[in-house]
């Protein structure tokens, strides 16, 4: 059974649910008062372990001597209870002896949040209203906005965001940098730049959404033994929106093998890929594929492309088929003796070119598995997404960047503003199950149940890495088919993998070293 830590690392709630559920709290008896003490006393147990650092702004180190002692903390207060989270960690702070000073520039302040500042002016913490007033400090606390914020920032406090954000400290936010919305980690107006961010309790959604995060800086979450039946009572009727961990990536891992089997029960995957002009598509596709440990590969490719296939997959069946005037394939010509069904899935599309429409047309209309990718994506849009993927008879799995996604689905709400949003609305409406790739990829299927991937690396942004990944896929789906996982674990499995390479590969050779090549070579590393 999964422990308590584990199933809350997993869960990822709305502004509304985590109201809901401190609701529910409170409901219990526990006090709203007692629960501030709580989070906020971990937060300041947090920034007393923070190790010195040097001063740096924007990823320099500003002086190799000037090393950040810490002991000056500004604490930036707002209205609500984030505020007065902020305060109690200003107390924290001054009677463990911080040289601590508060900037609380509302005049209306939560009732809570008032007797706390009350109390720290009664202690002669020093409190100033105006940015202007604001002594030098080696750190600051945000505290100024967290999930009660909804509407825009204006002046004064938007422009006293902005100079705070210049000042060459490190900013620790309070549950999330003030300014951004919680759901869609939209900037409202302006927000907080932080270098750390303290997300209370439940990750919120923002923290999964591409647009926040040059905000959050490292992010952590403060888990303050919100009870599961809480969680579990509120989130039930909801569609699950989760995060992708280590745990649950690997459980479905199809590690180890079986001592009995054989090749074909370890699925037979057909990739459709490649063009004169994309060659490459092909080779990636298919070592990506080769990497998933796939029972048995066949590859279709124009003909023109065989001999080089061969020569970097000598295990995989290539297949050469007819190809167009301009190098694409023109129809699939599979061996005698063999058609569509011979195939647990396929995944099509790779460097295929638009020329190549029957053949991803044919893939479509097979009744097999399907990942549809890249140009297989491309061709799917001229031809309708949702009126031809309701058709399917099986699984279908497509694999959008952003770009293909808007083209996928041109009615679906604005994938740049939500992208969680815009996958779950792409799966319900096409019956398909869409993963976004993106700096944190969401997967989402029918029934508008999202997965997470948390950790990625830009080093992945090059071209060719989704190549790589459709063809990791593939060969995990197929060897999946006779295991009764579900292909939504499968395919965030798949998308936790192929960035895990992507860590470790950058962490050896920086975010610059990891072509789509070398990707391949550190799938099988990222599991040893
Ligand atoms: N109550 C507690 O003991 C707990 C508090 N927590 C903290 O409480 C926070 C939520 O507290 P609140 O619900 O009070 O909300 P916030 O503290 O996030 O802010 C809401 C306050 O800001 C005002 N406001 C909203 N938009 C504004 C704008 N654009 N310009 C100016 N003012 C604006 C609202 O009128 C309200 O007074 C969490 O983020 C967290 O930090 C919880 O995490 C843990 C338990
Ligand atoms: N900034 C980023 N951070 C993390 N991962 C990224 C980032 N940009 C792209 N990726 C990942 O890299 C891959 C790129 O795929 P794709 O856009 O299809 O490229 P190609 O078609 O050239 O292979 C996806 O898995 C995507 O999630
Ligand atoms: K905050």
């Amino acid at each position: 059974m999964q422990n308590r830590q584990e199933k809350i690392s997993q869960v990822i709630v709305t502004a509304g649910q985590m109201r809901d559920i401190e609701n529910r709290i409170f409901a219990a008896g526990m006090p709203v008062v007692a629960l501030m003490e709580k989070v906020a006393g971990l937060i300041a147990r947090c920034i007393q372990e923070i190790p010195p650092t040097p001063l740096k702004k924007g990823g320099y180190i500003l002086s190799k001597t000037a090393f950040l002692r810490g002991s000056r903390v500004g604490i930036l207060v707002g209205p609500g209870h984030n505020g007065g989270d902020a305060l109690v960690v200003a107390r924290e702070l001054h009677f463990r002896g911080y040289e601590v000073w508060i900037y609380s520039p509302f005049s209306k302040l939560k009732e809570l949040t008032s007797q706390h500042l009350k109390y720290a002016q009664s202690l002669g913490i020093p409190i100033y209203q105006t940015i202007e007033q604001l002594p030098d400090s080696d750190l600051l606390i945000d505290g100024l906005f967290g999930f009660g914020l909804e509407r825009n920032l204006t002046d004064p406090i938007a422009s006293a965001i902005n100079q705070l954000n210049e000042l060459p400290v490190p900013i620790y936010s309070i549950d999330i940098p003030s300014g951004l919305h919680t759901d869609t980690g939209v900037v409202l107006g302006t927000a907080i730049r932080a270098t750390h961010t303290f997300c209370l309790g439940l990750w919120k959604l923002a923290f999964f959404q591409d647009q926040a995060l040059e905000y959050l800086g490292k992010a952590e979450l403060i888990d303050f033994d919100i009870p599961l039946a809480d969680v579990e009572a509120v989130l039930k009727d909801a569609p699950s929106i989760k995060r992708i961990t280590p745990a649950t990536a690997l459980a479905n891992l199809l590690l180890p093998r079986p001592p009995v089997t054989h090749k074909y029960k370890e699925g037979h995957l057909l990739l459709i890929c490649g063009s004169r002009r994309y060659a490459g598509g092909a080779i990636l596709t298919g070592l990506g594929a080769r990497a998933s440990g796939v029972g048995m590969l066949s590859i279709a490719v124009p003909q023109s492309l065989k001999s080089l296939l061969v020569s970097h997959l000598p295990e995989a069946l290539i297949v050469g088929c007819p190809e167009t005037e301009t190098g694409a394939i023109a129809h699939l010509q599979l061996p005698e003796k063999t058609d569509l069904s011979s195939f647990n899935a396929i995944a099509c599309g790779p460097g295929l070119t638009r020329d190549a429409t029957p053949i991803v047309q044919e893939a479509i209309n097979s009744d097999r598995p399907l990942i549809l990718d890249a140009d297989g994506l491309n061709i799917l849009a001229q031809m309708g997404a949702i009126a031809t993927l309701k058709k399917r008879l099986a699984v279908t799995v497509l694999t959008p960047h952003t770009g293909e996604f808007e083209r996928l689905f041109p009615d679906v709400p604005d994938a740049k503003h939500d992208r969680v949003q815009a996958v779950q609305e792409a799966a319900a409406q096409s019956k398909a199950i869409v993963l976004l790739k993106g700096a944190r990829t969401a997967i989402a299927n029918p029934q508008r149940a999202v997965w997470i991937l948390p950790e990625s690396t830009p080093a992945l942004a090059r071209g060719g890495s989704g190549d790589v990944l459709t063809g990791l896929l593939g060969g995990l789906l197929v060897q999946a088919a006779t295991k009764q996982i579900p292909i939504e674990d499968i395919v965030a499995t798949a998308a936790w993998w192929h960035s895990q390479a992507g860590i470790i590969a950058a962490q050896e050779r920086t975010e610059l070293g990891v072509d789509a090549f070398t990707l391949t070579q550190y799938l099988i590393k990222a599991l040893t």
